[in-house]
């Protein structure tokens, strides 16, 4: 029943946005370019109102998209961003290179830009050690093995179901080396391919396949800008009082949350 309740409640509110729009699109404030917006939520709306009935898509789907996208994009995202605050902490050297970098990019100024973004390339290499240290799906995918397919030897799978823990993989010493636990934010210098020796199901922190990660740019820029703000105005220290504890929930998240002083620069 509680389920029911909160699922409905998510609807609702979900409803509530759509309608603030069509609204703004019914008083013409905003109809000049953008229609309903030209983000994936005014995508949407547009494909809601639709005249032509093929690709027009119904209010469910409009909200059961949203759900998805909202429950796919923000616990994963969520996960990697704290463990990304704690290496950061305990890892002094590396606050310190990339907060240069962050710098020697935006300088003090407060703005981000695409471009600069880009370029961030030390942050882009801290950024995929730790999702492979603390590799937020860390339960990996499970597939439905098909009739056709063989895996090494084994023949006749058709039915069995393959489960794929990508955290195991992220941990294996046979693929990263017998310093696999370190923190070596270096590996990745020249690229995934190179540091897996381009073996691309080596690092899948994003899944890969048919079903890859619809929103991965997205998150690995979100994790830039949000680093690179923090750097900019804060130099973080962990608290004496965090306790290390990755518990392994929907994602591998931190059980007691993560203490960080924040000291301004
Ligand atoms: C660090 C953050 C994230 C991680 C680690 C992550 C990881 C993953 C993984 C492992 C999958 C399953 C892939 C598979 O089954 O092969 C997945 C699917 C998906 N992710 Fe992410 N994700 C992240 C952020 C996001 C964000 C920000 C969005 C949206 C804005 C997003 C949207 C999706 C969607 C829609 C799918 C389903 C794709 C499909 O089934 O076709 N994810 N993600």
């Amino acid at each position: 029943m509680e389920a029911e309740r909160l699922d409905q409640g998510i609807a609702d509110s979900i409803i509530d946005i759509v309608k603030k729009r069509e609204e703004k699109v019914k008083c013409q404030q905003d109809v000049d370019s953008n229609g309903y917006g030209s983000d994936y939520l005014g995508l949407l709306i547009q494909a809601h109102h639709d005249e032509d009935e093929t690709k027009k898509i119904s209010m469910e789907q409009l909200i059961d998209e949203c759900r998805t996208l909202y429950a796919a994009g923000q616990e994963t995202a969520n996960a990697a961003l704290s463990w990304m605050i704690l290496l950061l902490a305990i890892h002094r050297d590396w606050q310190e290179k990339v907060r240069n970098e962050v710098i020697s990019i935006f300088g003090h100024e407060k703005c981000l830009d695409f471009d600069g973004i880009a370029r961030l390339k030390i942050t882009g290499m801290f950024i995929l050690e730790t999702l492979r240290l603390y590799t937020p799906v860390y339960t990996g995918f499970i597939r439905d093995i098909g009739k056709e397919a063989t895996l090494g030897k084994l023949t006749g799978l058709d039915g069995v179901q393959c489960h794929i823990p990508f955290i195991m993989i992220h941990h294996d010493p046979k693929i990263w080396g017998e310093d696999v636990h370190a923190f070596k934010p270096e590996r990745f210098l020249d690229g995934i391919a190179k540091a897996t020796n381009n073996n691309p199901t080596a690092f899948m922190p994003f899944g890969m396949g048919h079903h890859i990660c619809a929103g991965s740019n997205f998150a690995i820029n979100e994790a830039k800008i949000t680093i690179a703000m923090i750097l900019q105005r804060y130099s973080l220290t962990l608290s004496p009082g965090y306790v290390h504890a990755p518990h392994p929930g929907l994602t591998l998240r931190p059980a007691y949350g993560i203490q960080i002083i924040l000291n301004a620069l």
